[in-house]
């Protein structure tokens, strides 16, 4: 009941919803338990005392009763369904705002597919219960008193009978819960690793062609989909065990029923027409018992799923703003790390081992080092992606924690090694950041990163719609349109994330070129594996295994023998000298 506890302030706010929807269950099950005592009174009152000119009142009475139970059942089933999807409505809302919210960390460790089947699959089984399984749990419990008592009033001993093959009922429903929740839990979980493979697949269908791994990937599906199959069929065994014991205890107790019955009639203890309203009244009793377990399996499946929601909903925002956070118009942009170290999960290696650095507003800072030296880390400390493990990053005087994370993320402008574009024109794919922006801005954004003159040979121009992950488009074109997209922002810090990796060496010049008038007065963080990128840097950063190892203009550093030295030997000189003379 904990996860429905916790669920509460999504169901709350529309339980009146429900409680009409109750109302008129009280209806329904009213009207049910009126049937048999019609049954009896027709059989005793006046089949066998031949009263034949009641039986139109009798026809007239039974059709209102089916008219008003029919209109009943139309609410009931409106209202119910109302409050299910109200509550999920906002409970689908809730989980995409917290997966806005949640930090980079989470992401490192979700899956996407796993992600999408709980937004999905998960939501939905929880709606279902809300809509059908809590009505048709008071329902039965209505049915079960209303159909206690009705049995009560015709025969004390026989409904004594009937009530003595309850625990053995009890008992089976209670052991098929037990068996029945895990496995549930486990289907939902099986079903999101299915997703996560069809989603990956998806994702990377051209690396899968491209190494021809498709047959792997079907052998990987099939993997999937079988453990998938087994979880089903193991549930369905639970089902398949559990009912027909269920329906064998129930027709026992109609067997000794229907002995019993018949002695006391023939005894005169009871009217023929009680009997046959037993009949019915025995399996009103039973049915709602074995049907627990449907209701049961169903709350176990919401339950299941509420769960997995409140993994989501629960989850650690490491992340956020601090209570007095200050309210400033821009940052200046200047960048102060003092003493960083950085650790992404505890059992991991430093990424950043004790950095500090200052970079003066204006300047540019080029960070250069092996791949895995931790560039990319630095960077993304800035923006508070991450959160270092010691040490303090400032901007502007204050530490980054004191800004609103709004704040901070629309001064800096990133442009990420690989550039995600959405599935729409290019002019929002430019404007992303800032969506208010005149069309002149976006065209001036595009044209400093040398990517108007494509843009305007598209056959829409501005207009084009972009496939899915910026498809239609070489990688280089894709880098011109994120790099646009961070100088739209106007933002006072730029990190450009090796985003000239993917374009030819004239672009890149005509890019660098434009870059130098963007970047007057902004902060700028070059990332690049080319020298030539970052040697107009006012300072560049070596890093090796996350220390900074060589810090100094690019005239100062290729005096200095070290990696930057090796590395301009190796892609301005005789590259096949350089390696000979390392390797002898
Ligand atoms: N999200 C993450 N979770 C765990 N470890 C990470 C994560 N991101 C990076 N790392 C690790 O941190 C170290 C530094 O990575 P980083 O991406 O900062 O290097 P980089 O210098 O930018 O490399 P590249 O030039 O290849 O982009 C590496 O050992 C990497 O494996």
């Amino acid at each position: 009941m904990d996860t429905f506890k916790k669920l509460k302030c999504f169901y709350l706010p529309y339980k009146k919803y429900f409680l009409w929807s109750l109302f008129f269950v009280l209806f329904i099950t009213t009207i049910t338990v009126i049937y048999p005592i019609v049954l009896q009174l027709t059989i005793d009152e006046i089949v066998l005392k031949e009263q034949y000119e009641y039986i139109p009142w009798i026809v007239a009475g039974f059709l209102s009763l089916m008219a008003i139970k029919g209109v009943s059942a139309f609410f009931h089933q409106y209202l119910g369904d109302m409050f299910g999807i109200q509550s999920v409505y906002r409970l689908r809302n809730e989980l995409y705002e917290k997966l806005q919210r949640l930090p980079f960390m989470y992401y490192d460790n979700a899956k996407t597919g796993d992600l999408m089947s709980r937004l999905t699959a998960d939501v939905e089984g929880f709606r279902f219960f809300l809509s059908f399984g809590f009505s048709e749990l008071v329902r039965f419990l209505l049915l079960i008193c209303g159909t206690l008592t009705v049995m009560f009033i015709y025969s004390v001993p026989l409904t004594l009978v009937t009530i003595a093959a309850l625990p053995f009922l009890a008992i089976a429903v209670y052991q098929f819960d037990k068996r029945v929740h895990p496995a549930f839990r486990k289907i939902r979980e099986s079903f999101g690793k299915l997703n996560t493979n069809v989603q990956e697949n998806i994702s990377g269908i051209q690396t899968v062609k491209a190494l021809s791994r498709e047959n792997f990937e079907i052998s990987k599906f099939n993997d999937a989909n079988g453990h998938y199959k087994e979880k089903n069929l193991s549930t369905s065994l639970v089902w398949a065990k559990y009912f027909p014991l269920m329906e064998l205890i129930g027709n026992i107790c109609v067997v000794a029923l229907l002995a019993y019955g018949s002695v006391l009639v023939m005894r005169g203890g009871l009217q023929p027409g009680e009997l046959v309203a037993f009949f019915s009244l025995v399996w009103y009793l039973m049915m709602p018992i074995m049907h627990l377990g449907f209701v049961i399996n169903l709350f176990s499946q919401s339950k299941a799923s509420g769960e997995r929601l409140l993994e989501i909903l629960e989850a650690d925002e490491t992340i956020r703003n601090k209570e007095n956070t200050v309210t400033v118009p821009a940052l200046e942009g200047h960048v102060s790390f003092k003493n960083v170290s950085l650790r992404y999960q505890k059992e991991d290696a430093l990424a950043l081992n004790n950095v500090s650095f200052t970079a003066c507003s204006g300047k540019t800072i080029g960070l250069i080092g092996a791949t895995g030296s931790g560039k990319t880390s630095l960077t993304q400390l800035m923006t508070r992606f991450y959160t270092p493990t010691t040490g303090e990053i400032f901007i502007d005087g204050r530490d980054i924690t004191d800004y609103p994370l709004k704040t901070l993320r629309s001064n800096v402008g990133v442009v990420l090694q690989e550039s995600f574009l959405f599935s729409s024109t290019i002019r929002a794919n430019i404007s992303y950041g800032r969506p208010d922006s005149t069309m002149e801005t976006i065209i001036d954004a595009a044209k400093r990163a040398q990517a108007h003159e494509f843009i305007m040979e598209l056959p829409d121009g501005y207009d084009t719609m972009l496939g899915e992950r910026g498809m239609g488009l070489s990688g280089g074109q894709k880098q011109r349109i994120a790099i646009a997209r961070a100088i739209c922002m106007n933002p006072s810090i730029l990190i450009l994330d090796d985003s000239t990796s993917a374009v030819d060496m004239t672009t890149e010049f005509n890019i660098q070129k434009e870059l130098k008038e963007v970047m007057k007065g902004r902060t700028t963080f070059i990332i690049a594996h080319r020298i030539s990128s970052l040697k107009h840097a006012d300072e560049i950063l070596v890093l090796e295994n996350g220390s900074i190892v060589e810090r100094g203009t690019h005239d100062e550093l290729v005096t200095k023998q070290g990696y930057y030295k090796r590395i301009f030997d190796i892609q301005y000189k005789d590259q096949k000298a350089v390696l000979q003379s390392t390797v002898g």
